[in-house]
């Protein structure tokens, strides 16, 4: 069973662009766990392009499935992330100006200050999850710290399969096999899509949860226009 955590970064960012509180992304949040989302994932920046870190705070009320935060350990975020106690931190290596995540950890250099972060998430009882790249060495390296379990990166895999290279997903099958040997949990997200979804979870061996952001939200604006432009044209009679 494959869980699909919803990032809901997108509707913050929509939110951000006009100044006011639509769309209401606490009203996003609990529509998409009545439709039946087994999560909801944010990933907060240091900028609060999208997310803000109030944001995060007011999310947990609302959140009643798993509350997954994303983001980069700098102290602010840790804090953060300690106050409001999650069910899941996933850390991401981005550098402040990324406009996305684009790339996993080296779970060996950082091996020490992983596993200082790590410790300490995990005194309070927060499950970690850390974001790596399709490597062996590196799923190696994140058992190493501790960590309940990784996030494959999954962006190369997306950008072969929308190629047509099927074969792009077999680094992601072996790194997701080792990582059940290692008995650590394997998450996976970044550009997963209604497109390519079926054929990653058929080939990831124990993957335990998605989450899925700017694919979701676009394909919710496709395949929700005709309804909405037919209820203004009915209006408008
Ligand atoms: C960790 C990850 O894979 C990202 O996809 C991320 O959570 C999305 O962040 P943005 O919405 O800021 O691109
Ligand atoms: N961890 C990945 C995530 O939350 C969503 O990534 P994307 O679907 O917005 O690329």
């Amino acid at each position: 069973m494959t869980k699909l955590s919803v990032n809901i970064n997108k509707i913050a960012t929509l939110r951000n662009s006009r100044g006011g509180n639509t769309p209401n992304l606490l009203k996003v949040a609990k529509d998409v766990q009545d439709f039946g989302g087994e999560g909801i994932t944010i990933h907060p920046r240091p900028d609060e392009r999208h997310i803000r870190y109030q944001d995060a705070h007011d999310l947990k009320s609302v959140v009643h499935t798993e509350y997954n935060i994303e983001g980069n350990p700098i102290p602010e975020f840790i804090e953060l992330v300690l106050n409001i106690k999650p069910t899941q931190v996933t850390l991401v290596p981005d550098a402040v100006d990324a406009i996305t995540s684009n790339s996993g950890w080296d779970t060996v250099k950082n091996k020490e200050f992983l596993q200082e972060v790590i410790s300490e998430f995990n005194r309070n009882d927060i499950r970690t999850s850390i974001f790596v790249d399709p490597l062996e060495k590196m799923i190696e390296g994140a058992k190493e710290t501790g960590a309940d379990r990784i996030e494959l990166y999954t962006e190369a895999f997306a950008s072969e399969y929308a190629k047509g290279n099927l074969e792009a997903v077999k680094p992601y099958t072996k790194c997701a096999q080792l990582a059940n040997d290692l008995n650590i949990g394997v998450n996976a997200g970044h550009d997963l899509s209604l497109d390519n979804i079926k054929f990653f979870k058929e080939n990831i061996p124990g993957l335990l949860e998605v989450s899925i952001g700017h694919a979701l939200i676009s394909e919710s604006i496709y395949l929700g226009l005709e309804n909405v432009v037919n209820m203004y044209l009915h209006k408008l009679k």
